[in-house]
């Protein structure tokens, strides 16, 4: 709280969620018995609902605007609204998946589902559990490159099982019965897509996913049903593959899905007569993502027979080093919760409660803001070194940890 602002009292909390209606037209939220109780403590206000019985979706949205309303509030500095209904589902778990990641292109044609299997290929040759999900309805081509056919078999309890090749654990809609995923493009094809994923008898550290091109229902319904850990895309240099690019990871990026790179294929090949390179699709494209691998145009890298070209054992490695810490950070009743909270009180907030920690110690935090964000704008406030754990919750909300280095040093300072 600043100097000038005394602390807000209770009625005038009350007041302000006097402007926030009830669902269904119950007049306000205080009306309608939907706040049980309301406490305020050096300028953190804690509101107890009542919403039980209500859907978890209205009852985060109501909560939202609940907090939004109070922090509207002379002399809020924070503000707590428990929900005693469970936190919406952002993410299906799929069952035996450790992390996801995607493979996106703008475009079809450009090389993904290469990309796609050769990047499993590659996080497998050092040693991970890898699966590969073939989710691309319009050109289920996985199947072809690692010569497997389908159908799939099933486990004991009915799931679909994987087939094993090359040490990865495949599925593709190209492996389904009746192999006709084209049929699939209709308003369920998503619905298909979901059950085949999560149905099948996965045991991997991670999969990874092959979506079809473009921004399309079976893309947008994926990055919102599963807790998806980061997105490679595919381009060619080509201009309009790049802007287009540009566009998708946009919206990726509003899905709250950290886009860990793009590898540019197709970029140049060498002549075989004259050793002249040359670039039909052009070079440099112009990507705000950070290139992850700028692949040419070589016969050898199609090839998923004997060891793994080293251009994708190092995209491996490289997807591995862009993705974000996904440990499981908790969310202790003490965290702060900075969700809709004004820019410049959210940073004072944080300031405060790292400076006063110990050396050792840990700030939890909920956040709308991303967790890069939030690690710069701290790193700008202070010289102290930090460890951030970052836990994505759903769509555009994370939990993190910030700890303050131990004296000692022996603890890992990861900024
Ligand atoms: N770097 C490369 N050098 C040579 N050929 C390549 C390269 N990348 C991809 N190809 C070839 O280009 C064709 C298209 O690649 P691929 O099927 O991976 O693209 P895609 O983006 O998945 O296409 P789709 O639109 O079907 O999803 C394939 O024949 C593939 O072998």
């Amino acid at each position: 709280m600043s100097e000038q602002e005394t602390e807000p009292t209770e009625d005038a909390v009350r007041e302000a969620l006097r402007t926030v209606s009830a669902p269904d037209g119950d007049g306000d939220v205080i009306a309608a018995g939907l706040v049980a109780s309301v406490t305020v403590a050096d300028g953190t206000v804690s509101v107890e609902t009542a919403l039980s019985g209500m859907d978890p979706a209205t009852a985060d949205a109501l909560a939202d605007r609940m907090r939004a309303a109070v922090l509207e509030c002379s002399g809020v500095e924070q503000v707590r609204v428990n929900t005693d209904v469970a936190a919406p589902d952002h993410g299906t778990v799929v069952p035996g998946v450790d992390r996801i990641i995607v493979v996106a292109s703008a475009k079809g044609g450009v090389g993904k589902t290469t990309v796609s299997t050769q990047l499993a290929r590659g996080l497998a040759a050092s040693g991970e559990r890898v699966g590969l999900f073939d989710a691309d309805v319009y050109g289920p081509n996985t199947p072809e490159l690692l010569g497997i056919e389908g159908p799939l078999d099933s486990t004991d309890d009915g799931r679909a099982e994987p087939i094993e090749v090359d040490g990865l654990q495949v599925v593709s809609v190209g492996l389904i019965a009746n192999d006709e995923p084209m049929a699939w493009r209709g308003a369920m094809a998503h619905e298909a897509v979901e059950e085949l994923l999560t149905d099948a008898a996965w045991d991997v550290d991670t999969l990874v996913l092959d979506l079809p091109p473009g921004t399309g229902d079976i893309v947008l319904t994926t990055l919102q049903s599963f807790p998806v850990d980061g997105a490679v895309f595919v381009t060619t240099p080509f201009p309009t593959a790049a802007s287009d690019t540009e566009r998708s990871t946009a919206l990726f990026r509003e899905e709250g899905i950290p886009i860990l790179g793009a590898v540019v294929n197709m970029a140049g090949f060498t002549c075989p007569t004259c050793g002249d390179e040359h670039a039909p699709f052009g070079s440099d494209p112009d990507i705000s993502t950070d290139v992850l691998a700028e692949l040419p145009i070589d016969e050898s890298l199609r090839s998923t027979e004997g060891d793994v070209p080293a251009a994708f054992r190092d995209l491996g490695d490289d997807v591995r080093e862009a993705l974000p810490d996904n440990e499981t950070v908790s969310v202790p009743e003490t965290a702060l919760d900075l969700r809709g909270v004004p820019d410049q009180a959210r940073i004072e907030q944080v300031r405060v409660e790292f400076d006063a920690l110990a050396p050792g110690e840990s700030l939890h935090l909920l956040t709308d803001t991303r967790p890069g964000d939030v690690r710069g704008v701290l790193e700008d406030l202070t010289s102290v070194p930090l460890r951030v754990a970052t836990d994505r919750k759903g769509p555009g909300l994370w939990a993190l940890q910030l700890s303050k280095a131990d004296p000692d040093g022996t603890e890992e300072v990861t900024c």
